[in-house]
């Protein structure tokens, strides 16, 4: 039979089958551990037979010569005819010639950040540059803010942002402006503009903004004087930027070969990180590299029961394309990762919300629905659902310490981390209620049905080093789940068309003429009350 088949009719026998039952086996391998983190899948619907055809399904589907091409420098983004390379960014060494030009901006990005955070480069009234606007949207910003909030609170990165501020401004909504700009010197202000294209509609508006509110705000000296000290990029398109007045020596360049959602590790996200936490930065390049290790030496059969990412990945796509979920919660239980739900949405969705495979040929069913929230906040929230409604697979993500003192309050969380894939799993039965009085009439509303399946990611602590596991975890395990749908996870074209209607939409406005427009009630509205 084959694999796929064999997969399918497995699945069948799997869904016949309750969490409760499947907890109970103890033969059923059920973890595996890298460095300081524990992956715990024992709360996921997936059996040692399962594995083992999801080994043979991956190996029979070349996954690991796939994986592979993430190291090698092979145009894996055929649409685009692009190479995917952000595994080099954190790499240590590289016989890739490109690796050179990592390695110089990286030091460019090093010797920028220290002599700004040491006062050597000052604003141009002689101010030294405490805070940092980034302006950059998707790509350009999910990732950076994700990493600067999880550093926020850790003890040594704290101490080195110390009196400087690092805000991310994204939104073309003039509000967004107004509420990070709104306590900021543009005397001790320094902007990044980041932005791969240096085309994006959002952040070229808000860099002109910002670069107005700048010439305006320290108008007594002289507006390119202004923008060369205040105003620095991110980008790989030099030209646009010059034209910006950006001098090419405060551009941080990176590749086509980097994508937008895969660029936390390139300039995208390390200008403003290293301008913020200084040197820590170098210990999260370092923990993705080693997350980036590991996957590649273990993509195959006999590593991968060992390979955290290939793992995730590998039981993400059993859990959509065979037992048919089709969303997943993550769900941190850190403050501290606040915006990592966010940023993996866009890894995620961005890579595999996808229609057809690489060859063109329609495909069922692609990437999920990804949203979260952390914990336990979203327990007085959506978890009603999660617990009664539909099933979501769970993801599960605590650290043993905490960034506080408060090890009561930190105990507190991590029992809600302990006891949430619990219930989801287990449930509660109408015996369960019966034992505890439960009136009749309640039972069918106090009923937990159990059988929701979720994984725990359990962290020793989360500092640079492990934040950047984390990011090159669940960077892989999208790859992994992309290549084994057959889909191109490294274009976007989903997103263009909406851009397209936007520019059109705003030229309809102009002439005020909606007559033929499919939105003309709306725009009516609009115009009619909109400001002035
Ligand atoms: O970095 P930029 O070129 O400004 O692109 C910013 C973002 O916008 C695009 O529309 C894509 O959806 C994202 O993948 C990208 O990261």
């Amino acid at each position: 039979m084959e694999v796929l088949t064999k997969l399918r009719h497995h699945a069948n026998q799997i869904k016949a089958h309750h969490l409760r039952d499947l907890l109970s086996d103890s033969s059923r391998n059920t973890h595996a551990n890298f460095e300081s983190i524990l992956l715990d899948f024992s709360h996921s619907k997936v059996t040692n037979e399962t594995l083992e055809l999801l080994s043979e399904y991956a190996e029979s589907s070349n996954l690991f010569t796939k994986i592979a091409g993430l190291y090698s420098g092979e145009v894996i983004n055929p649409t685009e005819g692009r190479s995917v390379l952000h595994t080099l960014l954190r790499a240590e060494t590289s016989d890739l010639p490109i690796f050179g030009e990592v390695v110089d901006v990286r030091n460019r990005i090093k010797d920028f950040s220290s002599k700004v955070r040491n006062g050597e480069f000052v604003g141009v009234s002689g101010k030294p540059l405490v805070d940092t606007l980034c302006i950059g949207i998707g790509g350009s910003y999910l990732g950076p803010e994700f990493v600067a909030e999880a550093l926020k609170t850790e003890p040594e990165c704290a101490r080195a942002a110390a009196g400087r501020k690092l805000r991310f401004l994204a939104n073309v909504d003039p509000v967004d402006f107004i509420r990070n700009t709104s306590d900021l010197d543009p005397h001790t202000t320094l902007v990044i503009v980041i932005s791969k294209t240096f085309t994006t509609a959002e952040t070229m508006m808000n860099a002109k903004t910002v670069k107005e509110w700048m010439v305006k705000s320290l108008g007594e000296f002289p507006a390119d004087e202004v923008v060369k000290k205040h105003i620095v990029a991110v980008s790989t398109n030099i030209p646009k930027t010059s034209e910006f007045g950006i001098s090419v020596e405060n551009v941080f360049g990176f590749w086509d070969w980097v994508g937008g959602r895969f660029s936390v590790t390139s300039a995208v996200g390390l200008l403003p990180l290293y301008l913020q936490y200084g040197e820590n930065v170098t210990n999260f390049l370092k923990g993705a590299n080693s997350v980036d290790k590991m996957f590649l030496e273990k993509a195959n059969r006999g590593g991968l029961s060992q390979n955290l990412p290939l793992l995730l990945g590998i039981i993400g796509w059993w859990n959509t394309e065979f037992l048919e979920y089709s969303s997943r919660a993550i769900l941190p239980y850190s403050q501290a990762l606040v915006r990592f739900a966010a940023h993996i949405q866009q890894v995620d969705m961005e890579s595999n919300g996808k229609q057809c495979s690489l060859t063109g040929e329609p495909v069922k069913t692609t990437g999920p629905l990804v949203f979260g929230e952390p914990g336990t906040n979203g327990q007085h929230s959506f978890y009603q659902l999660m617990h009664q409604g539909r099933i979501v697979p769970a993801e599960f993500i605590g650290f043993c310490k905490s960034h506080s003192t408060d090890t009561l309050a930190h105990n507190e969380l991590m029992s809600n981390f302990f006891a949430q894939p619990d219930a989801l799993a287990l449930g509660k039965t109408d015996y369960q209620l019966g034992t505890e009085k439960c009136p009749d009439h309640l039972i069918p509303h106090k009923r937990f049905p159990g059988d929701r399946p979720s994984l725990s990611i359990l962290i020793e602590n989360l500092n640079s080093y492990t934040c950047g596991q984390l990011l090159a975890l669940y960077e892989h395990r999208v790859a992994v789940e992309g290549f084994l749908w057959g889909i191109n996870s490294f274009d976007q074209f989903g997103v263009e068309l909406g851009k397209g209607l936007a520019t059109q939409v705003k030229k309809t406005i102009e002439t005020g003429n909606f007559d033929e427009h499919p939105s003309k009630r709306l725009l009516e509205f609009y115009v009619a009350h909109r400001n002035n």
